[in-house]
């Protein structure tokens, strides 16, 4: 056994390293290492333990000749003191390394989790780490790209001679202040979330979001914890479902070779009636009539329950076969497992059914901020007939018409078309129709009916088409329909609709008859918070100064 001392006179709350940081600078170049230290918790006194008993020795001696430090040594009357001490030293060193050691697995897990998510939270949300007031600045940079372009393409398409001045201007076309949007609504606010039905990286059963492409053969999904636009209670639902289909005895929809049951989750729901509609897609080729029915009892157990504050409206079950990514709105056949197949929202105060295949705006404040600037823009224009063109639900025409006095809508999808007549019906409203139908179908015949009506009416057309905007023979019944010398045009995609405004907006000539409309004013609204993307509204006025000029 090595040569210990019990060194006194040592400073209670003082540990092992502080002591010697002590003793070698009150004894400088003098001082002898010793191989071990030990220093008990809250006691007056260490051990010190030696290579050989010359340098214990020396150390004493040490001690002995600087009085002055107050140390003494002491008689180590316990011999296995010392080993007791070190024991424990030695198992307090292990189990803090062990510590670290997890602490830093942990740490490394939740590092690669944390980047996961962040690239989840990314993957939906890409601006979310940017403050929000930035987040408008860059969208109101996108929509002036947007003006500038518009300028551009029409002059190489038309050359400047034709170019009206506010082409030629763009100064002159007024950029309205965004609509944004309020502080507690700039997150978890969407109230559509739709899930898909895979694995995850792990091999597990996942109701995530996708994270690979199918093209490229990853049909992978994950889902985070929190994402920041999808609303904790539809989150809340994925999760449970996720649970029940691990255990589940069928297997995820497999988009490449159609192997597989199941395939989507969407989750609707409104803040302000506190319904819930929950929609589950399968394939259901892949099951027999008996599993068919047992999935349809499990489904309606695990669902039919308590929410919260919210409570459910209707439980579905979709079916489709189609190989590729899902489109949640189309499904094969659809079966009502419980409740009713539509929801209600309230926007603006007046009351809206939609169903669970119908468009609606994924941001409910948001969405009454919309309709107001399109009301606003109705407002002292003595405007009599408003055309809800891709009306949805029938959502925009009821919100103007406590002011207008009669409104024709146009929309493709039947479901909606129903919700639109039935939201008529329970807003009391009688002067609004809805037409089922592709506007570009109809439009040349509504807009010959109209011209009926021509010097009676001041029609303002309002088209709210998907991204891509509409084809162009609407855009040319719209223009040769005389009546209508005002357009409201929405869009969540500006830059795809920039061909439709220059149909629109091109003067008279041979080809384009009917003198062109002018884009007054735009309006950015911020739709999607944390995301790039934004709805424009564009305000255009038929502009009988060119008609004239080329006459
Ligand atoms: C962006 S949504 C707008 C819906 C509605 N205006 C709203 O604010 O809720 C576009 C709508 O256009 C409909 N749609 C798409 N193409 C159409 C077409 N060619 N003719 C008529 N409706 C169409 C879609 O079914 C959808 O309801």
């Amino acid at each position: 056994m090595k040569p210990q001392i019990c060194l006194l006179g040592i400073q209670k709350f003082a540990k092992d390293k502080q002591v010697l940081k002590q003793l070698q600078e009150q004894l400088g170049d003098k001082f002898i290492n010793p191989t071990e230290i030990i220093k008990p918790k809250m006691k007056p006194f260490c051990f010190l333990q030696f290579i050989d008993e010359d340098e214990k020795n020396k150390f004493v001696k040490l001690i002995e000749d600087n009085p002055e430090l107050k140390l003494r040594i002491g008689e180590v009357h316990n011999e296995n003191a010392f080993e007791k001490q070190l024991e424990k030293k030695i198992k307090q060193q292990k189990q803090n390394e062990e510590e670290v050691k997890q602490f830093q697995e942990k740490h490394q897990n939740r590092d690669v989790i944390e980047r996961k998510e962040n690239e989840l939270a990314l993957q939906t949300a890409p601006l979310y780490q940017i403050k929000y007031e930035e987040q408008i600045e860059q969208k109101m940079v996108e929509l002036k790209k947007v003006i500038k372009k518009l300028r551009n393409q029409f002059i190489q398409k038309n050359g400047k001679e034709y170019a009206p001045d506010w082409i030629l201007d763009t100064n002159l076309i007024k950029i309205n202040d965004p609509i944004i949007c309020d502080e507690q609504f700039r997150f978890n606010y969407r109230n559509k979330s739709e899930f898909t039905i895979s694995y995850n990286s792990q091999k597990e059963v996942c109701v995530g979001f996708n994270v690979g492409s199918i093209q490229k053969n990853n049909d992978s999904v994950e889902q985070p914890n929190t994402c920041p636009v999808t609303p904790a209670i539809a989150m809340e639902i994925a999760n449970k479902f996720q649970t029940y289909l691990q255990s589940s005895k069928f297997q995820p929809f497999n988009r490449q070779n159609g192997s597989g049951v199941w395939r989507m989750l969407s989750v609707r729901k409104s803040d302000r009636t506190k319904q819930l509609l929950i929609s589950v897609s399968i394939n259901k080729d892949n099951l027999n009539e008996d599993e068919y029915v047992l999935i349809c009892d499990e489904l309606i157990t695990l669902f039919k329950t308590t929410y919260g504050e919210f409570s459910l409206e209707g439980l579905l079950l979709m079916h489709s076969n189609k190989l590729g990514q899902d489109l949640a709105s189309s499904a094969d056949d659809t079966k009502i497992l419980y409740g009713n197949s539509y929801y209600q929202e309230i926007i603006l105060d007046k009351k809206i059914n939609i169903s669970y295949n119908a468009f609606s705006q994924n941001h409910t404040p948001q969405c009454d901020k919309l309709y107001q600037v399109i009301i606003d823009l109705c407002k002292n224009k003595k405007i009599t007939k408003f055309l809800d063109l891709c009306a949805g639900s029938g959502t925009i025409g009821i919100c103007v018409s406590d002011q207008i006095q009669d409104i024709l809508a146009i929309e493709m999808n039947q479901s909606s078309c129903k919700d639109a007549n039935e939201n008529y019906k329970i807003n009391n409203l009688q002067n609004c129709q809805i037409i089922c139908s592709k506007v570009e179908d109809v439009i040349k015949k509504v807009a010959q009916d109209l011209k009926s009506f021509e010097g009676k009416q001041q029609l303002m057309a309002c088209l709210d088409p998907p991204r891509a905007g509409v084809l162009n023979n609407v855009i040319e019944a719209i223009r040769t329909c005389k009546g209508i010398d005002h357009i409201i045009y929405v869009s969540c995609s500006p830059p795809q609709v920039i061909d439709n405004l220059i149909q629109l907006c091109l003067p008279q000539s041979k080809k384009n008859r009917a003198p062109g409309f002018k884009l007054v004013n735009v309006t950015l609204v911020d739709m999607f918070p944390q995301t790039s993307h934004f709805e424009a509204v564009f305000y255009l006025e038929r502009d009988y100064g060119i008609l004239s000029e080329l006459m």
